[in-house]
């Protein structure tokens, strides 16, 4: 991957949410390449920033609320200098985003044949007949059956899985470069969770799109992604190549987070659980190491003042300064092949 690869590049990024009259930030100077054709896995416990993430890059933050600054290159352009005018052009078009719940992102009074179309009304100059047309393919291309019967039905009328690719055909309609997945096999049933990482991965393949996929489940990312970024309390705290990260987890949260998974060869044996939760953004102790108060026993002599983000290895970016050192307490040492089973067919 080199530079003239890089698709989005999002620069000292800091979202604050107004909390009792005062911004407390959600996305603490955060950075990323996303590459052109790659998916990358956002990852981390509910509360860690991942979704603020993801509206900041589609701009859906309520501006009173929100106060937002550095810098989300796409395309040559900084969208954060972008007005709504501007915005409304490249969302849906240059970058859609699927949603958890297909029951909220759709509406239910409106065929899905129709809300399909709705974006290329807007993006296109198609007429009506190749609209419907071209909606007609894009649920074929999402694997539903009988799409020309699909078309004209209400969300109502169709399974969760269904329901999830039409938010998915929603999604394609305008061919973005981009698409911001959050969460978006979280409300299924496992077997319809993996067929719909298999649809996206196909479509990714096919329509040569960049996904950044925002999930809490390492399965998922083992399964569907390329790099992984670990969030942590509103910063990147790991950044690498998936199966490199899947072998060989450095940041102590990440490691925590891949030791506490149930692997069927681990049955029986104790996981290992993160004691504390994620603080809240008002409550968050910014100074020092961030996931210190959640760690078991490290010697506070190695801990850095304020961690930043190091390349340890190319490509391999870690904020810490004592994962050499650390080890997860009490848990089954689980050797590398069963780490990969961790992964597969569960
Ligand atoms: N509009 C808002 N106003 C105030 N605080 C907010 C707002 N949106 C999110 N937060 C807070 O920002 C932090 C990050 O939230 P975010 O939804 O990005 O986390 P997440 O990692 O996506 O969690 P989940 O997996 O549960 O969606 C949390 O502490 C959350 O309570």
């Amino acid at each position: 991957m080199s530079n003239d690869d890089i698709l989005l590049q999002v620069e000292d990024l800091t979202t604050s949410f107004r909390i009792d009259e005062q911004f407390y930030p959600a996305n603490d100077h955060i950075n990323l390449d996303v590459y052109e054709n790659e998916i990358v896995a956002i990852v981390g416990e509910s509360g860690c920033g991942k979704s603020a993430f993801g509206h900041s890059i589609m701009g859906m933050h309520h501006q009173e609320q929100t106060k937002i600054s550095g810098k989300i290159h796409f395309k040559g352009a900084d969208l954060l200098s972008y007005s709504n005018t501007q915005l409304n052009k490249v969302r849906g078009k240059e970058i859609s985003m699927i949603f958890q719940d297909p029951l909220t992102a759709l509406n239910p009074l409106m065929i899905v044949g129709k809300q399909i179309e709705e974006g290329m009304k807007y993006h296109t100059k198609l007429s009506k007949n190749k609209r419907k047309q071209k909606a007609i393919e894009i649920l074929n291309e999402v694997k539903i059956p009988q799409p020309e019967r699909v078309y004209s039905q209400y969300p109502h009328e169709l399974s969760g899985g269904m329901r999830q690719r039409i938010v998915i055909a929603i999604a394609i309609a305008c061919e973005p470069s981009l698409i911001i997945a959050d969460e978006p096999t979280t409300a299924l049933d496992v077997t319809i969770q993996a067929r719909i990482i298999d649809l996206l991965k196909e479509l990714k393949r096919r329509m040569k799109t960049s996904i950044i996929l925002i999930t809490h489940d390492l399965g998922v990312v083992s399964e569907m992604a390329d790099r992984i970024a670990v969030m942590y309390a509103g910063e990147f705290v790991e950044i690498g190549e998936v199966k490199r990260f899947l072998k060989n987890p450095l940041h102590p949260y990440s490691k925590s987070l891949l030791y506490s998974l149930p692997s069927k060869n681990n049955q029986g044996e104790k996981l290992h659980v993160i004691k504390g939760v994620v603080p809240s953004l008002n409550h968050l102790q910014r100074q020092g190491c961030r996931f210190k108060p959640r760690m078991n026993g490290t010697d506070d002599s190695i801990h850095e003042e304020t961690p930043t983000l190091r390349e340890v290895e190319k490509g391999h970016w870690v904020r810490c300064t004592c994962y050499k050192h650390f080890q997860i307490e009490n848990s089954h040492q689980v050797v590398e092949e069963e780490k990969d089973d961790v992964f597969q067919g569960q």
